[in-house]
Formats: structure tokens, C-alpha cells, sequence
């Protein structure tokens, strides 16, 4: 470690290490440095520690970089490797996204024993999912379904569904793939009928503002219609985020110099949503990804958040 020219940050789960090891292998070819010269550095977090739901949401996602940041701003390591999507809205002042890898397959993907397709559920069937966005768009296709809680890793989430503990789950292709599982899913759900996390599939690349030598180093490895999808996306959870609990799906497609956003908030139980599209030119991502945020929340009205 103390050889190693660049220390990465990461969570310690198998994803966290698979997509450490992506940005060494892509940091080690874009800069010429042995991959030995780049060390991995797994850091627990609080939120690996808490399982009990209600700590974990009276701290949100922050608790799951907590002690990532202090490390970076205390220069014990140089360069913290994120899923996109666990990342708190607001960053601390000292530290930036400096880069992003090449967004993974956006879609969440459909895992069952007994079916293929989560319309295909028999009534009243179990659904184990944690993620307030996966029940609620669940719920507003089948209401019918129960749903149970499902923690952990995606190796962990997986054994629960094979142990019996619900009929099915969902889990992001991303990490299925990352993982080398894909084939214990049952296929990616279409775009069209069902919106991922913001910032799914993408690696977000964190360092310390003042960091230049290593800001520079990052910027070698950036995808970029991956960080202005990114930007738009975390600017339109900005406007939601703030001041409530409310499931949000969110994707931003690069196609040229074009960006194609498209948003909705479900309520919890799923009876009630609000979707916007919008189009626009990529250099105005921020942009398009508030406003559509700003729509959303203008569509759904005070009450609509309220509840969550
Ligand atoms: N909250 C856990 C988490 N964070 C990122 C991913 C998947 C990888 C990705 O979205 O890049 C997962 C697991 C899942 O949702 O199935």
C-alpha cells in the first residue's frame, strides 16, 4: 500500500471491489502505470453496518460514504469509486464527481423461480424488494403483490429469493452483469415501462476539490455522455430529493448532442404517478434534469409528497 502511487476508496461488497477493479484496469492503461502502482483500500461504512431500516433512513444515503469521504479529505486515499445511484444528492463542499466510466446496462432486471415476467406473478404474490422505487412501480402495475423487505448484497438478495423468501425480486442488470449473474436473471425490464434509479449503471468517480494532479488523472478515464447524463440526473433529484421520501425513477440518454430525459414519482402503494419526458441539447443537462424535476414536483402537488 505504501508503494502504491494511487489509493482507490471503495465499499467492500463483491460490486464495490468488481467496479474498484474496473477503474484501476482503466486507470492503469489510460496513465502507464503497473496496476500495482494503483491500490484498492475496502472501507466499511455505517450503512454496511446498520441493518435496522429506520437508522438507515433516518441517515439516507450519506451513511454509505460517510467514512469514504472523511478519507478522502484526510488524504488516506486519493479517489473514492461509487455506484452512481447510492450517492447522496449533496456531495460535502470538498469533494467532487470527477469522472464517470462508461454507463453499465440502466435497466433493472426481473429475477423469479417461478416466472419470467413480473406480470405473469400469480395473484397476491410476494415481491421482496427495499427500494421504495422498485415496490412502488411494482404496486402501480400489480397491486395485488405483497411486499417484503430485502436487504443486503446483491449475492445476499439473490440466496433470499432461492431460500423461498419471496416469489420474486429486481435487481439492477448492472451490478447482474458486473457480477458476472446475468444469467440468473430473467431479463432487463423495457425502458419504456419501467424507469431505473438516477444514476444507475454508472460509476461515479469521486476526489477532493483540491486535488488537481489527480482531477487530471481522472479526466483521462471520463466517459463523458455518461457524466452528462449523470449531471442531469442528479440535478432533477435535487429539485425532488430535498424534502421527501418519494419513489423517483429518472434517465437521461445521450444521443449526439442530443438528451433525452424522462422522470416519474409513483406514490408509495402505487396508485397514483407523474411522468415527464423532455428533450433538449446535452450542453443544457442540468438544466432539462431540474426542470423536469421542477415539473414533477408542480404535477404532484405538496400533498402528493406529503404522504410518502
Ligand atoms: N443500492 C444497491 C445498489 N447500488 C448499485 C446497484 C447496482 C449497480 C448500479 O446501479 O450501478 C445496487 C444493487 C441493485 O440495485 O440491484
Amino acid at each position: 500500500m505504501q508503494s502504491a502511487e494511487i489509493i482507490i476508496g471503495t465499499r467492500g461488497s463483491p460490486l464495490a471491489l468488481a467496479q474498484a477493479e474496473e477503474t484501476r484496469a482503466r486507470l492503469s492503461v489510460a496513465l502507464r502505470l503497473e496496476p500495482e502502482a494503483i491500490a484498492i483500500l475496502p472501507i466499511r461504512t455505517t450503512g454496511d453496518r446498520i441493518t435496522d431500516r429506520s437508522l438507515m433512513e433516518a441517515g439516507g444515503k450519506g451513511l454509505f460514504t460517510k467514512e469514504i469521504d472523511e478519507a478522502l479529505l484526510s488524504g488516506a486515499i486519493h479517489i473514492a469509486v461509487h455506484s452512481a445511484k447510492d450517492l447522496p444528492t449533496r456531495l460535502p463542499d470538498e469533494i467532487v464527481i470527477a469522472a464517470c466510466l462508461e454507463r453499465e446496462d440502466v435497466r433493472d432486471a426481473f429475477l423469479s423461480p417461478v416466472v419470467s415476467r413480473l406480470t405473469d406473478l400469480k395473484q397476491g404474490a410476494v415481491l421482496g424488494t427495499s427500494s421504495l422505487r422498485r415496490r412502488a412501480m411494482a404496486l402501480s402495475l400489480r397491486p395485488d403483490l405483497r411486499i417484503v423487505e430485502m436487504r443486503g448484497n446483491v449475492q445476499t438478495r439473490m440466496n433470499k429469493l432461492a431460500e423461498g423468501h419471496a416469489d420474486a425480486t429486481l435487481l439492477a442488470m448492472a451490478g447482474l452483469k458486473r457480477l458476472g449473474l446475468v444469467d440468473h436473471s430473467r431479463g432487463a425490464i423495457d425502458i419504456e415501462d419501467w424507469l431505473p434509479a438516477a444514476g444507475q449503471g454508472a460509476i461515479a468517480i469521486a476526489a477532493r476539490v483540491g486535488d488537481t494532479a489527480t482531477l487530471e488523472r481522472l479526466a483521462a478515464i471520463d466517459h463523458a455522455a455518461t457524466s452528462t447524463a449523470l449531471a442531469a440526473e442528479r440535478a432533477y433529484l435535487a429539485v425532488l430529493d430535498g424534502s421527501c421520501r418519494t419513489p423517483i425513477g429518472g434517465l437521461a440518454r445521450i444521443e449526439g448532442d442530443a438528451l433525452d430525459f424522462r422522470g416519474i414519482i409513483v406514490r408509495p402503494d402505487g396508485s397514483e404517478a407523474h411522468a415527464v419526458v423532455r428533450r433538449g441539447a446535452a450542453r443544457d443537462a442540468e438544466r432539462i434534469g431540474a426542470e423536469a424535476g421542477a415539473e414533477l414536483a408542480a404535477r404532484g402537488g405538496p400533498a402528493f409528497f406529503a404522504e410518502a
